[in-house]
């Protein structure tokens, strides 16, 4: 049979095949496989040694060897099919091909086909689907070896005649590997292209199940998919925690009825004859997770709302009615607010609700003395206690007291130095249920006051949240978090304590409720771990467009869908284009004057703003062609761009007070000393309103402050000049209008100074003198909030404000600025290097 087939088999003529020079490396390669597949030297072995030497070969032979002992038989079906006579050399002799390189692979792709007469292929039946491809484009010239055989193989060439008789089955056996591997290697590259997942299954198109390709690895690497346009794509993961990626978003338009909460008929009556007639939105959603209602929530709170959208009393009423159940008086709630003015505002709110219920409000801030407060904070508790008392007694009484003791001196000693009678020892208490602080004040009172401790703490309250969390502030949050810790061991119960825990009783104390608010709340996870929250939930009062994030079809919204920042809704926002700033204070007059409307009662002021907006009026006409050279540059077109509107379009205060008319005004500037100077030049300027302006600045004395406060509070003072010491929490009943005279130094400044107007459904008008220099960064950050970090019910008006009719303000403005150097020179020479009065114009 073999002798048939090597008769039959004729070597491709020169015309068939085109050779090309085999690479130095494919060479060693066929030579290795050559001498993997037969070993000439040794006799041939019986079919049952041969299968047990197949059986133990090297890893890389295995692979081969499979190959070859497959084809071979194919082969020799082929043989025993092929009609007697009939002649082919579709087959390509062993010894005159070449494995496949990857080189091949490309060159396959790249090269013209080998022409072979396809008679002659059609002439072995066997060839499977895939030869058949190859052979109808013919093999590839790189991968048949030159015709010339090498010196080794043909040495070899007679000895394996000898050993298997057959020079045909030989290099049937080469052919077999190669076309097979060759096979092979094409269709995984096949599927690989059209079904990479496929190819350790059966390949698509042939039921074939392939085998590993031993590819040395001449594989083609894998290769990136195409990246595909994921512009419009948001990642399905949050980084935030998911209390903090998922908040409980409600609408600022909720309202309900205080008598809906769970207040009792005596409080409803206080809040009702205080104008507190329903409970504003985060009151509503935040009053019913703190009390034990339906939605109560077992666990810290976190919230997001407005300003003046009403969180104080959202945290006060639940408090005091949780507090009020207890008898007696220890240090249950504590309220940390970061200015001496919010102590006072929350402590108002405090003492309003906790009418009646015998609840002791106290305050710790940092304007009096420490041992004053100490006094009122403090009591001394005579605790019988006869164990501590003959420890204290041996403490004290060694045995030279005993000689010089007198009964007489030491009753007297007693009632002067409150000494507790034999039996009983001193204990000091915090004298207050709910104490309101300062955080500096509070970390003194938990270093340095004897006996202040939070070991009965039930309620922590941290208003303004984000300001407290990045300022230190002595370190008050771990001060403050490792009380607490303390606080919760079994020790605190005394030996009582300790005596239960040795049986195993539970002794430590419940977490206090933490309830955690600002205006601009923070997602900084670090900061608000510091707090270490526990079960805490995020809440956010957003601006009626957050409605749909709400609704449970929008279930899926993200914290990083929500912005948390919200202005208040009754808020008109405006900013002015100031020059370049050296007429500030002109500009800052005209709005005052003409906008507002500050001055409506004397003759003078009347007589000039008639003055003002007979010019103005005019200026309003020609505002759109000459008025954008005081305009900032990037004050965009989508700001409302208008000449300058009339003091009635902004200035109805929604509130129900008598001074309905008058125009209350806070106006914010960069420094105290800014600030003062302002505020004189102002006076200088308007006689007529000098007595009208007051201060809130850091480096006067809290007196005066105060003093500015109950003046405005009384009517007397109607424009406030103050730093962003005033720009936080600040709750000035009735503000109409908020001017940034110097621009706030971030968003979070801005969105705290103009929330000082526009409160608890307010109407409220907010300008901004914007330089040249500043323009660019102000439209950037404040106007167009890029970054869509605030929510906002309508676009900021530009209004271009005119000076060309203020000829006669702007004589008095020189001379006002001479006359303030020299104010500013006399008072300060002695005290600091003066700067002058002309300074306050760009500060
Ligand atoms: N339910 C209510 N009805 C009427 N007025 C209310 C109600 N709740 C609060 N107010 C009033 O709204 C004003 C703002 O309240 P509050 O100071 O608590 O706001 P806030 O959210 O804490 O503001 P900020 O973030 O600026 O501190 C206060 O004058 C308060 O008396």
């Amino acid at each position: 049979m073999a002798g048939a087939f090597f008769a039959r088999f004729i070597p491709p003529t020169k015309k068939d095949l085109r050779f090309s020079k085999p690479s130095e490396a494919l060479q060693k390669r066929k030579r290795g496989l050559d001498s993997q597949v037969t070993d000439a030297s040794t006799p041939p072995p019986s079919p049952k040694k041969q299968k047990k030497s197949e059986g133990v070969p090297s890893s890389g032979n295995k692979e081969v060897y499979k190959k070859d002992k497959r084809f071979r038989s194919a082969v020799d079906d082929s043989v025993q099919k092929a009609p007697d006579g009939e002649k082919t050399n579709a087959s390509t002799p062993a010894d005159e091909t070449e494995t496949i390189s990857s080189e091949g692979k490309k060159d396959l792709a790249k090269r013209q086909p080998v022409k072979c007469d396809p008679r002659k292929i059609e002439a072995s039946p066997d060839i499977t689907k895939t030869e058949d491809i190859i052979l109808q484009n013919g093999i590839p010239d790189n991968l048949v070896q030159n015709g010339k055989s090498s010196k080794r193989e043909r040495k070899q060439r007679p000895k394996r005649l000898e050993v298997n008789g057959s020079d045909a089955e030989i290099a049937s056996v080469k052919h077999s590997k190669i076309l097979s591997r060759f096979k092979k290697s094409t269709v995984e590259s096949k599927v690989i292209q059209n079904d990479p997942l496929d190819v350790a299954g059966n390949v698509k198109g042939t039921n074939e199940a392939i085998e590993p390709v031993v590819a040395h690895g001449l594989e083609p690497l894998p290769q990136p998919l195409l990246a595909t346009s994921d512009s419009d794509e948001k990642p399905s993961y949050s980084s935030l925690p998911p209390w903090l990626a998922k908040p409980l978003i409600i609408s600022a338009d909720r309202r309900v009825k205080f008598a809906d909460l769970g207040i009792d008929t005596k409080l409803l009556k206080i809040l009702d004859d205080h104008g507190y007639k329903e409970a504003f939105a985060v009151q509503s959603t935040v009053i019913p997770l703190l009390l034990p209602t339906p939605s109560y929530h077992p666990g810290d709170l976190c919230i997001s709302a407005a300003t003046g959208s009403g969180k104080t009393l959202s945290y006060v009423l639940p408090m005091i009615k949780a507090l009020d159940t207890s008898t007696a008086t220890r240090l249950r709630g504590l309220i940390v607010v970061p200015t001496r003015e919010l102590v006072k505002q929350a402590r108002e709110t405090c003492e309003l609700c906790a009418a009646g219920t015998g609840l002791r409000v106290g305050t710790a801030l940092g304007n009096v003395a420490i041992r004053d407060e100490q006094r009122t904070l403090m009591r001394v508790d005579s605790v019988y206690d006869p164990q501590s008392s003959a420890e204290q007694q041996q403490n004290y009484m060694k045995a030279e007291h005993w000689t010089q003791f007198n009964l007489h001196d030491y009753v007297s000693e007693i009632k002067g130095l409150n000494v507790p009678l034999p039996g009983y020892v001193s204990r000091r208490e915090p004298n207050v249920d709910i104490l309101i602080s300062t955080p500096g004040r509070l970390v003194d009172h938990i270093r340095f006051t004897k006996g202040f401790n939070l070991h009965h703490l039930q309620w922590l309250v941290i208003d303004e949240a984000d300001r407290l969390l990045n300022e230190s502030f002595q370190e008050w949050v771990d001060v403050v978090m490792n009380s607490l810790d303390t606080g919760r061991s079994f020790d605190v119960f005394g030996a009582t304590g300790k005596f239960l825990s040795n049986f195993g009783v539970s002794m430590s104390r419940k977490h206090p409720r933490k309830v955690v608010l600002s205006a601009t709340m923070t997602k900084d996870i670090s900061k608000l771990n510091s707090l270490r929250l526990v079960n805490p939930k995020l809440v956010v009062i957003g601006a009626s467009e957050t409605e749909k994030l709400a609704d449970p079809q929008h279930s899926t919204a993200k914290i990083e869908d929500v912005a948390l920042i919200t202005l208040p809704p009754t808020l008109k926002e405006h900013s002015v284009p100031a020059g370049d700033g050296s007429e500030k204070p002109l500009y800052l007059l005209r709005v005052l004057l003409h906008h507002i409307g500050v001055d409506p009662s004397t003759k003078n002021a009347l007589r000039r703003r008639a003055s003002l907006q007979k010019s103005d009026s005019s200026h309003h006409a020609s505002s759109s062609d000459s008025s954008d050279s005081l305009s900032s540059p990037s004050l965009s077109d989508s700001e409302s761009s208008s000449g300058e509107s009339t003091p009635s379009s902004d200035y109805k205060p929604a509130t129900s007070s008598p001074n309905e008319n008058i125009a209350r005004v806070l106006v914010f500037t960069r420094s105290s000393e800014a600030a003062s100077r302002l505020s004189r030049l102002l006076s200088l300027l308007c006689p007529s309103i000098a007595s009208k302006v007051g201060t809130i600045i850091k480096s006067s004395k809290s007196s005066a402050s105060r003093k500015t406060l109950s003046s405005y509070r009384q009517g007397k003072v109607t424009i406030i000049i103050a730093t962003d010491r005033a720009s936080r929490g600040l709750d000035l009943p009735s503000l109409t209008h908020v001017i940034n005279y110097d621009v706030p130094t971030s968003l979070t400044v801005y969105v705290h100074r103009v929330g000082r107007t526009a409160r608890a459904g307010s109407k409220g008008s907010a300008w901004t003198l914007v330089t040249h220099g500043e323009g660019k960064w102000f439209s950037a950050t404040i106007t167009k909030d890029s970054d869509g970090k605030i929510v906002r019910s309508g676009a900021m008006e530009r209004v271009n404000v005119k000076l060309d009719s203020m000829k006669d303000i702007k004589k008095e403005y020189g001379a006002a600025l001479d006359r303030l150097e020299i104010e500013v020179k006399t008072d300060f020479r002695s005290k600091r290097p003066s700067r002058t009065g002309r300074a306050i114009v760009g500060s």
